[in-house]
C-alpha cells in the first residue's frame, strides 16, 4: 500500500511540473512498462519469480499433508518399526537388497528368501538395503512412503505418512510397537546397548543369584533356539539339553550366545558369558546377562524371584555344596543326591543328638538374641578317616535343607584376607563346612623318614600329609567370632588329629559340640550289614538276586528277613570291635554285593589279610625306624670324631686367634681363616 502511494504522490508530482493531463501520463507510464517487459531478460526473471512463488506455495502446502519420522538402528524403536514392516512385506517389492546366508525358517519374512528346499544348508535370504522408497498402503487406507538408509555403518528408516493429520503416524509408531510386544516371533538379537529403554540385569558367577538364574533358565529350555554350542560330556553341564538329560553328549551355551526366550509375557534376552577356567579345571569369571523387553524394575524383581524359588524347590532332593576358586571367591555349585540321614551308621544316638542340637539351635534365633548371644554354633567331628564325619554333615544338610560352602583351609589362594572375605559372602542359614581344620597350623611333625620299602622294594606310600594353610591361627579365630559369624550359621569343622589343634581353636562359644567318631563297634558293622542286605518282602523272587531279595548259597533258596539278621550278628562278632573304618568294611561289602552268605564267609580272609598287611607294614615301619636311629647314632658318632680332631687342631689354631667367642671353629678357606693364615 505504502508503495502504490508513494507512485500516486510521484505522478502527482510530474503531472504539476509537466503541465500534462492525467490521460498524458497514464499513457507514458504504460509505454515505460511495455518497453520494459519487452527485454526479455526482464519476463524470464518475473516468469522465474512467478513459478517459484507457485511451487514455494506448493512446497507448504504439501509439508502440511504429510508426516515424517526416522528410526535410527540401535533404539528399540527401529526394532518395532522394522519388524512391523517385515511382517507386512513391505520390501516385497524392493529391488535393492543386500544377499545373505541364513536359515530361512528363522527369518520374519520368509518371501524374500530364495528357500534351499529343506537341504540343510543354509539359504539365501535377501535384506533390504538403501532402498528408493516403497509404498506401503496401511490399513488400506493411509500411504506410507518407506525408505531405508544405510551411511557408514549407521542405518536408518523414514517415514512419510501421507495424512494432514500427524495422529495416523502416532497410531502407526504405536501399532508397530505393541505388534513387536506381542509378537510370536522372537525380537532379533541385540548387539546394541538398550540399558536407558530396557532393564538389563547381570548375574555374575561369584553371587548366589547366578545359580538361581542358571538352573532355572535350564528348566526354561532356553537353550531351544541356539545354534552355537559346546559340546560337553560332563555331568555337571545336564539340564541344557532337556531332551534326555542322561544323554552322554550336551549341548551348553558357547561364550557369549544370546538366546531370546518369552517369560510371562515379556520377551528376554539371555547372554551366556562364560567364565574362565582355573588350573583345578573350576571356572569363575561367568555371567548371565538378561535384557529383559520391559522398562518395569518390577519385572526383574518377579524373575529372580521366580529363579530362587525354582532353585529351592528343586535343591529339596538335592544337597548343594558351593566351592571356591583360587582366587578367595565362591566359584560355583555342585548338587548332590540327598543321603537320607538313616544311611548313617553311628553308634547309638550320636545323630539323632546331632540333629536335635542343629534344629534346636535353628529354631531358637528370637532367644539368641534375647539373651544377647551370637546366633551361631560350632561342631566339631574328630577321629579316625573313614568313619563318617562328612557323610554326616550331608546327610544333615538334606535333613535340614541348608547349603553347603565348603572351605578347605589348605586350598590355594585361602589365607586370613580371603577366609574373612569368603565368610562375609556365605549367606545366613547355611552350613559352612572347614575340613582338615588342622592342616592350618603347620605345628604337625613332617615324616621326614626315608620312604618305606616292600619285600619287593616298591615305595609304600606314607599316610598323607595335609598340605599347609596359608591360614594363621589368629585369623581362623578371628573369622570364626566375626560378627558375619553370627547369622543362623553352623559352622562344622572336621580333623584326624583333635590332637593338634589349638584349645582356644575348640573352646566352648567356637566348637560347642565335639562329637569323637570312631573305629566301627560291633553294633555299627550288625546295621552296616543290614544296610547292605535289606530285606524287601515286594521283591519278586523269580527275578533273581536284587536289592532285597537274596538267596542262599547252599539251598539256593530265598533267605528270610530273620536269616538275613542271623548273618548280620555273625558277621558283626566276626570282626574285632573298634579295628577297623565303616569306609574299609564298606569297601570289602562292595565286592559282595548281592551275596550276603558269601560276604560272611570271606570276612575272616579279609581280617586275616588285612592285619597281615598291617602287621607286615609295622614292622616295616619299626624296622626302618630302627635302621634310621642307627644311621643316625652313627652320622652323630661321626661328627663327634671329627669335631675332637678338628679341637685338636683348634688347640693349636686357637693360637692364632682362629676360635670364636661361642668357641665355634670357623671355616677352613673362610675369608677370616685365609687373612689370619697370611
Ligand atoms: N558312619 C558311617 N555311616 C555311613 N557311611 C559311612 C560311615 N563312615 C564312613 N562311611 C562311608 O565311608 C565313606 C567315607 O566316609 P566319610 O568321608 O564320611 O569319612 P570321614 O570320616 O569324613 O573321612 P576323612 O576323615 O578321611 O575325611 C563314605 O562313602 C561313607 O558312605
Amino acid at each position: 500500500m505504502a508503495g502504490a502511494r508513494a507512485l500516486i504522490r510521484a505522478l502527482r508530482r510530474v503531472k504539476i511540473q509537466s503541465g500534462r493531463s492525467w490521460k498524458q501520463i497514464l499513457k507514458a507510464l504504460v509505454l515505460l512498462v511495455k518497453r520494459f517487459l519487452d527485454n526479455p531478460q526482464v519476463s524470464e526473471l518475473l516468469r522465474f519469480i512467478f513459478l517459484g512463488t507457485i511451487v514455494e506455495t506448493g512446497r507448504v502446502a504439501g509439508a502440511k499433508m504429510v508426516s515424517t519420522a526416522s528410526f535410527k538402528q540401535g533404539e528399540l524403536s527401529y526394532e518395532w518399526v522394522s519388524a512391523y514392516i517385515d511382517h507386512h512385506k513391505v520390501w516385497n517389492h524392493s529391488r535393492t537388497f543386500r544377499v545373505v546366508a541364513r536359515d530361512a525358517e528363522k527369518m520374519a519374512n520368509r518371501d524374500l528368501a530364495i528357500g534351499g528346499g529343506g537341504d540343510g544348508y543354509p539359504d539365501a535370504v535377501y535384506e533390504p538395503s538403501n532402498s528408493e522408497p516403497e509404498l506401503f498402503h496401511w490399513r488400506g487406507k493411509h500411504w506410507i512412503t518407506i525408505s531405508k538408509n544405510e551411511t557408514e555403518g549407521s542405518t536408518s528408516l523414514t517415514l512419510q505418512v501421507w495424512s494432514r493429520n500427524r495422529s495416523v503416524l502416532d497410531e502407526f509408531v504405536q501399532e508397530s510397537r505393541t505388534f513387536y510386544r506381542s509378537s510370536p516371533q522372537p525380537p532379533p538379537k541385540q548387539d546394541y546397548d538398550y540399558s536407558q529403554s530396557l532393564i538389563v540385569g547381570h548375574f555374575n558367577q561369584a553371587d548366589f543369584s547366578y545359580d538361581w538364574v542358571l538352573d532355572y533358565l535350564q528348566s526354561e529350555n532356553v537353550m531351544a533356539d541356539a545354534n552355537e554350542f559346546t559340546i560337553s560330556t560332563k555331568q555337571t553341564d545336564a539340564g541344557w539339553n532337556r531332551e534326555d538329560a542322561k544323554q552322554l553328549v550336551r549341548y551348553v551355551p558357547s561364550s557369549n550366545t544370546k538366546q531370546r526366550l518369552r517369560w510371562r509375557g515379556h520377551w528376554m534376552q539371555v547372554e551366556f558369558v562364560v567364565g574362565y577356567e582355573d588350573g583345578n579345571g573350576r571356572t569363575s569369571g561367568g555371567s548371565i546377562n538378561i535384557l529383559l523387553h520391559s522398562c518395569d524394575k518390577a519385572v526383574l524383581g518377579q524373575f529372580i524371584e521366580a529363579a530362587r524359588v525354582h532353585y529351592t524347590n528343586a535343591s529339596i532332593s538335592r544337597v548343594t555344596v558351593h566351592l571356591t576358586d583360587n582366587y578367595g571367591s565362591w566359584a560355583r555349585a555342585v548338587t548332590k543326591n540327598r543321603r537320607a540321614f538313616s544311611t548313617l551308621i553311628l553308634p547309638g544316638g550320636i545323630k539323632e543328638l546331632i540333629l536335635a542340637d542343629a534344629r534346636e539351635f535353628l529354631a531358637s534365633e528370637e532367644w539368641y538374641t534375647f539373651a544377647g548371644v551370637p546366633h551361631r554354633r560350632g561342631y566339631l567331628l574328630y577321629g579316625e578317616p573313614g568313619t563318617g564325619k562328612s557323610s554326616t554333615i550331608h546327610a544333615l544338610a538334606g535333613e535340614l535343607g541348608l547349603e553347603i560352602y565348603f572351605i578347605s583351609l589348605a586350598a590355594p589362594g585361602i589365607d586370613d584376607y580371603t577366609l574373612g572375605r569368603l565368610i562375609r559372602d556365605t549367606p545366613s542359614r547355611c552350613i559352612l563346612l572347614i575340613e582338615d581344620i588342622d592342616c592350618a597350623f603347620p605345628s604337625r611333625e613332617e615324616d621326614d623318614d626315608e620312604p618305606l620299602l616292600d619285600a619287593k622294594g616298591n615305595v609304600i606310600p606314607k599316610e598323607p600329609i595335609p598340605p599347609r594353610s596359608q591360614v594363621t591361627l589368629a585369623g581362623l579365630l578371628n573369622v570364626l567370632d566375626s560378627v558375619a559369624s553370627e547369622e543362623g550359621r553352623l559352622t562344622f569343622a572336621t580333623t584326624n588329629h583333635i590332637e593338634q589343634l589349638d584349645p582356644a581353636l575348640i573352646r566352648p562359644g567356637r566348637m560347642d559340640l565335639k562329637i569323637q567318631y570312631g573305629l566301627a563297634t560291633n553294633e555299627q558293622l550288625e546295621q552296616m550289614f543290614d544296610r547292605f542286605y535289606p530285606f524287601n518282602e515286594d521283591s519278586l523272587p523269580e527275578l533273581g538276586p536284587s536289592i532285597g531279595c537274596y538267596f542262599s548259597k547252599t539251598t539256593g533258596t530265598r533267605l528270610s528277613a530273620s536269616a538275613l539278621g542271623a548273618l548280620a550278628k555273625e558277621f558283626a562278632v566276626a570282626i574285632p570291635s573298634g579295628r577297623y573304618s565303616i569306609a574299609q568294611l564298606q569297601g570289602y561289602l562292595l565286592g559282595s554285593k548281592n551275596d550276603p552268605e558269601g560276604a560272611l564267609e570271606g570276612i575272616g580272609a579279609w581280617i586275616e589279610a588285612q592285619e597281615k598287611a598291617k602287621k607286615e607294614m609295622d614292622e616295616l615301619k619299626q624296622r626302618r625306624r630302627k635302621e634310621a636311629a642307627l644311621r643316625r647314632a652313627a652320622e652323630a658318632a661321626a661328627e663327634r670324631e671329627v669335631a675332637e680332631a678338628l679341637n685338636g687342631v683348634n688347640g693349636h689354631v686357637h693360637e692364632n686367634g682362629h676360635v670364636n667367642g661361642n668357641g665355634h671353629v670357623k671355616k677352613l678357606g673362610s675369608e677370616e681363616g685365609e687373612a689370619s693364615d697370611s
